[in-house]
């Protein structure tokens, strides 16, 4: 007793390096998860080259260390990119083009979960957007409850840009930061907001010069709560955010079969296909293969 009591208390106080769901091919971890000893504020980085694009082992991850998080009673949560170019190149392409049906029902229902994880997360959560947001990378800042970001990156849900229509519950996400008419014109154009124009639209609340700007910018966030007691803030922000939630959780079997439609689609397929196929010629042209 007295020894898992310290044992405890030595977890608590010492910086934490968490390294589970690693990538299976490079055996590296996905997120990166370290606790402050002096702030007690948890910073998760995700981690998985190139563009931490979200496949089920990354998802997973991601929200086993929010479980961890609110069980080890840290103050807060930054959430942030290991990859100083990229925050989060959304969904994993690879995981939606030509699928798998099985798996991608399962993807499906942990892109689900993760989505609640971070937007249920009982503790303060801030995204330090250390690099591009776009589609699900976007998802996940807008789940936090501040985001702050560096110079001359994008974020926005551009998920019309490859004909894919946002479900119901990601385009809850955008209206709880974003006016309801500029998220109708941003969601139905695509829309990437460079970093100056997302300040100026309030879908990022902060821009900072570096990484540790950023990080010191979510810090003092999470510690304008040091005055509210814990257990009220985070059922007012549960209470706050419930009706987005329930509107997922009332229908999750509706929501999967609706996407699971919409993605086998050929209109889909085709439009996502070519999209991808850009996408990497791009990537070959700037490493000078074509
Ligand atoms: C079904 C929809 C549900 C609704 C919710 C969310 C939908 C999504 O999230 S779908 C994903 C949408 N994501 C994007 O549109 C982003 C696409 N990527 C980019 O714009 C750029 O890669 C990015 C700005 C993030 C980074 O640019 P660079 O640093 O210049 O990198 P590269 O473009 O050269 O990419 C490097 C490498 O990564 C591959 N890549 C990029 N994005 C993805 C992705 N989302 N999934 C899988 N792979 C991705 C890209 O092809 C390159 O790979 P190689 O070709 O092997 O070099």
């Amino acid at each position: 007793m007295l020894r898992s009591k310290i044992l405890n208390r030595i977890r608590l106080l010492k910086p934490v390096i968490d390294r589970r769901c690693m990538s299976s091919a490079s055996k590296t971890p996905l997120t990166l998860l370290e606790v402050d000893d002096k702030s007690g504020i948890a910073t998760l980085s995700l981690n998985r080259p190139p563009v931490n694009s979200l496949n089920i082992d990354l998802m997973n991850s991601i929200i086993e260390s929010i479980t961890e998080i609110e069980g080890n009673k840290s103050r807060g949560l930054i959430l942030t990119s290991a990859n100083d170019r990229v925050f989060c190149a959304g969904l994993d392409l690879n995981e939606l083009h030509k699928p798998n049906q099985e798996r991608l029902k399962e993807f499906w229902a942990v892109f689900q979960d993760v989505w609640l994880a971070l937007h249920l997360c009982s503790v303060p959560t801030a995204a330090a957007i250390n690099g591009h947001a776009p589609a699900g990378g976007c998802l996940l800042a807008t789940a936090c409850e501040y985001r702050v970001m560096l110079p001359q990156m994008t974020i926005g849900l551009n998920e019309t840009q490859f004909g894919y229509m946002a479900p119901k519950w990601v385009m809850l996400s955008y209206l709880s930061v974003l006016p309801r008419r500029l998220a109708e014109r941003a969601l139905t154009q695509g829309k990437l907001f460079t970093t100056a124009e997302a300040l100026d639209v309030g879908l990022v609340d902060e821009i900072a010069a570096s990484k540790e700007e950023a990080l010191a910018k979510c810090s003092t966030f999470i510690d304008s709560f040091s005055k509210a007691n814990p257990l009220a803030r985070s059922l007012t922000k549960k209470q706050i955010r419930e009706p987005d939630v329930q509107k997922l959780i009332a229908d999750r079997a509706g929501d999967l079969k609706e996407c699971l439609e919409y993605i086998n689609s050929p209109l889909l397929q085709d439009g996502l296909g070519a999209y991808f196929e850009a996408l990497k010629q791009k990537s070959r042209s700037k490493a000078g293969k074509s």
